[in-house]
C-alpha cells in the first residue's frame, strides 16, 4: 500500500534496474531541464566558512527560522567540533520539540552494560555469537503482543508521511572516486570535478527519487511513542545499554522488489575514537519480522549471516580491540542483505559511549532545499566497494502528535 500510494506509476523492478549514473543523467536531462543559472542540486552544505554559517544562523534566528537555525548551527558543530554550537542548537531545537533531559550534564557511560550483558548470557537470555567485536544475540527481548503493537505503530507513523516525494541527496565526497556517478554529478553541476555530495534540487528530485533502490527509515523520538520508551526500559535491563546514551529509534523496512539492501559499512560515526560525542559504541536491531527471504544481516569479517527470530536482538559493539577499545573496529562491518520476498523490519538504535543530551529526542535536520516534512532519500558511497551505492529514505521529522 505504501509504495503504491508514493510511486502511483512506477514499477519498484523497473525503477531499481535503471539507476546508473547514465540512466539518472537521461532521466534529468528528460524530466527536469537545466534552464540558464539554474541547478539540478542545491547548494553545497558544507563549503560554506564558519563566518558565513554565523553570519546565515544570525539572520535565520531574526526571522524566526528556528530549523534553519539549528541546521546552520549542527553544521557549525561539523566544522568547528564546538560545544558552543551543540548548545545554540539545542536551545533552537527545545523551543521546537521536547527534549527529555537535554539539560542534563553530558557523563560517561560506565562499564555497567559489560556486566548487564554477561549476566544476561549466564541467564541463558542472551547467547555470544563473536567475542571480538563482542556480538550477541538476545533472546525474547519483545512478546508476540508487543511485536504486534509496535508494527501497528510503525505502519501508522509511516501512513503519516502520505504521498510527499522525497528530496534525493547523496552524503559522502567520495562519490568523486565513483567514476560513473562522478561523471553524472560534474555534468549536473556544469563543471568537472565538482564532487558528488549534496541533494538535487526538488525538481529533479522529483524526476530521480522513483528510480533509486532503497529501503526506508521512520524515526521514533523518546517520548513519542510510550511503546518504544517501554522497550528502551527492557534493553536497558539486558544489555545495561542506557537511554539517556542512546540515538532516536530508526524502524527500518526493506521490501523486495525495492531492492534496497544496504552495503558493508561500520556503523563508527567518523571512525575516530570511541569517546566522541557523536560515536555509535553498540549497535542493537531488533527484528519485527522474519516471514521474508534473504535480508540477513551479515558480518562478512567474521563469517557470520544472521536472521534472527522475531521479538528477538542483535547487539554489537563498534570500537575495537575487543571491549573497549577505543578505535572503529573493521571486525564490526556488516551489512543487510537485499531481501527478494516479503519485507524486513528492524527496530535499530545506537549508543554512544558519551550521553547524548538530544540525539533521541529531535529530528536532526540537515538537507539544505529540504521542504518542512519533506522525506529525504540518502545515498552512501560505501567504502571500497565503489558500486556499491547504499539509499535510505528517512522520514525523520514526523509531526510530533500523532495519536
Ligand atoms: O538491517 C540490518 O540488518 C542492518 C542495518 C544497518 O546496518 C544500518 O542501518 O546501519
Ligand atoms: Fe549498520
Amino acid at each position: 500500500m505504501q509504495e503504491a500510494k508514493r510511486m502511483p506509476s512506477e514499477s519498484c523492478s523497473a525503477a531499481a534496474a535503471s539507476f546508473t549514473p547514465s540512466a539518472l543523467a537521461a532521466l534529468l536531462r528528460e524530466h527536469a531541464p537545466l534552464h540558464a543559472g539554474e541547478s539540478h542540486v542545491t547548494g553545497p552544505r558544507n563549503s560554506l566558512s564558519s563566518n558565513e554559517l554565523i553570519r546565515l544562523a544570525a539572520a535565520a534566528d531574526e526571522r524566526g527560522d528556528l530549523i534553519s537555525a539549528a541546521d546552520l548551527h549542527l553544521d557549525l558543530l561539523e566544522l568547528t567540533r564546538s560545544d558552543t554550537y551543540t548548545k545554540s542548537a539545542t536551545e533552537r531545537l527545545q523551543k521546537l520539540y521536547p527534549m527529555g533531559d537535554a539539560s542534563r550534564v553530558s557523563r560517561n557511560h560506565s562499564d555497567t552494560f559489560r556486566t548487564a550483558v554477561e549476566q544476561s548470557v549466564a541467564a541463558g537470555k542472551a547467547e555470544v555469537l563473536s567475542a571480538s567485536p563482542p556480538l550477541y544475540l538476545l533472546h525474547d527481548v519483545l512478546s508476540a503482543t508487543e511485536v504486534a503493537d509496535l508494527r501497528g505503530v510503525v505502519a501508522r507513523r509511516r501512513d503519516l508521511w502520505g504521498a510527499s516525494h522525497p528530496l534525493v541527496c547523496f552524503q559522502h565526497d567520495a562519490f568523486t572516486g565513483h567514476p560513473g556517478l562522478t561523471h553524472a554529478f560534474d555534468w549536473m553541476r556544469g563543471r568537472p570535478g565538482a564532487g558528488g555530495r549534496g541533494c538535487f534540487a526538488q525538481a529533479a528530485s522529483r524526476a530521480t527519487y522513483a528510480h533509486v533502490p532503497w529501503s526506508e527509515s521512520l524515526f521514533v523520538y523518546r517520548g513519542q511513542e510510550a511503546l518504544f520508551d517501554g522497550i528502551s526500559r527492557r534493553v536497558q535491563e539486558m544489555s545495561g545499554l542506557h537511554d539517556t546514551h542512546a540515538y532516536s529509534w530508526q524502524a527500518l523496512t526493506y521490501e523486495a522488489g525495492r531492492d534496497g539492501g544496504y552495503a558493508d559499512h561500520t556503523d563508527c560515526e567518523h571512525a575516530a575514537d570511541l569517546l566522541g560525542r557523536g560515536e555509535r559504541m553498540a549497535t542493537l536491531l531488533v527484528y519485527l519480522t522474519d516471514d521474508f527471504d534473504g535480508g540477513e544481516t551479515e558480518f562478512p569479517k567474521l563469517g557470520l549471516k544472521v536472521k534472527p527470530p522475531v521479538g528477538s536482538a542483535l547487539l554489537f559493539y563498534n570500537f575495537g580491540p575487543g571491549w573497549g577499545g577505543r578505535a572503529c573496529s573493521a571486525e564490526a562491518a556488516h551489512r543487510s542483505n537485499r531481501v527478494t520476498r516479503g519485507s524486513k523490519v528492524v527496530l535499530q538504535r545506537w549508543h554512544s559511549y558519551q550521553e547524548q543530551p538530544f540525539l533521541a529526542g529531535r529530528p536532526i535536520l540537515s538537507q539544505r532545499g529540504r521542504r518542512p516534512f519533506q522525506p529525504v532519500v540518502s545515498c552512501d558511497y560505501v567504502s571500497g566497494l565503489r558500486t556499491n551505492v547504499s539509499c535510505r529514505w528517512y522520514n525523520s521529522d514526523v509531526p510530533w502528535t500523532t495519536a
